[in-house]
């Protein structure tokens, strides 16, 4: 039972050590932009990855994976095709389920394939920027109007602010009850709802939007720590990895004059190094 936000920091050290004890092999279907990155921040928080998408090996592969990570970025007829077969799968076997609708709202093509895929399947967490979420909120029948992504960036009109923190905590509680599912939506401040317990992370840095994928690692990561423990726990240990890797890469970027090639680097090396002292210490969490 969770009474206030002591009693989340409190599970961030066993969640993290059923995470890395587990070892999520962790499935992905994603895009060929951030593929590498994916891997590399999976294997840093202590999953392993695997990248596979070609219809004739996906059974096999869903069987044996602990967690699948669909992406939208780069679609092709081929990949959505792969998306369905692995869902498929994944549900008989159980097999948790991540969807990064990248751009959702975007074009006809990205709407259509994201909620074939929520409609379709049991879906257990959602990683989207708030604009996709939004998106997503328009198209589940959740909001009248939504702005359009600037393609797979959020519109600055949607960013989450001390101020519309409410608004937004609540619209994505009464979307992850409606979808039946856990929504964590992006940005300078990020909300994780699973329907019941809403809750906003106040972590990060204003670099991380500035390299391509930080979602993008960000949602495998999601998909091996859930892999790892559960849908809510990982999420938000997931958040607080990447978040708080974000701030200490600043960190040392800053210190040595470098600039956002080193920072991505950087992400990768603080996730590896993520305990969970650092991330009780520094995790800035708000009970919606
Ligand atoms: N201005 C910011 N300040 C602090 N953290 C941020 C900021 N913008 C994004 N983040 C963090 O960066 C990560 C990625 O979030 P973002 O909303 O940029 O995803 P995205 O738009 O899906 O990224 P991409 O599609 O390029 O992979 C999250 O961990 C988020 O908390
Ligand atoms: C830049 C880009 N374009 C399609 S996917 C992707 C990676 C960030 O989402
Ligand atoms: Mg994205």
């Amino acid at each position: 039972m969770i009474n206030d936000e002591s009693d989340l920091l409190k599970k961030i050290d066993e969640t993290l050590k059923d995470i890395r004890e587990k070892n999520a092999l962790t499935h992905c279907i994603t895009n060929s932009v951030t593929i590498n990155d994916c891997a590399n921040a999976v294997l840093a928080i202590g999953g392993s990855p695997f990248m596979a998408e070609d219809a004739e090996e996906l059974e096999e592969v869903v069987t044996i994976a602990d967690v699948l990570v669909i992406n939208i970025g780069k679609l092709s007829k081929e990949q959505i095709e792969s998306m369905h077969i692995s869902s498929k799968t994944a549900n008989k076997t159980n097999t948790p389920i991540i969807l990064d609708p990248v751009g959702v709202g975007v074009t006809e093509l990205r709407n259509k394939t994201t909620m074939d895929l929520i409609n379709d399947y049991d879906i257990t967490a959602i990683r989207g920027n708030i604009t996709e979420i939004k998106a997503i909120a328009k198209l589940a029948g959740v909001l009248d109007e939504s702005n359009t992504a600037k393609g797979v960036d959020v519109n600055i009109d949607d960013i989450i602010t001390e101020e519309n923190l409410k608004d937004n905590g609540e619209l994505i509680c009464e979307l992850a009850s409606k979808l039946n599912t856990t929504i964590l939506a992006s940005g300078p401040i990020d909300i994780l709802s699973d329907g019941n317990l809403t809750v906003a992370i106040d972590n990060g840095d204003d670099m991380m939007p500035l390299i391509t994928g930080s979602g993008c690692m960000l949602s495998s990561i999601v998909g091996s720590c859930i892999g790892g423990s559960n849908p809510f726990d990982g999420s938000l240990v997931a958040i607080l990895a990447m978040n708080i890797a974000g701030e200490r890469a600043r960190a040392k970027v800053d210190e040595k004059d470098e600039g956002t090639g080193s920072f991505r680097t950087y992400l990768i090396d603080y996730l590896y190094k993520t305990d969970s002292e650092t991330l009780t210490e520094k995790a800035n969490i708000k009970i919606l």
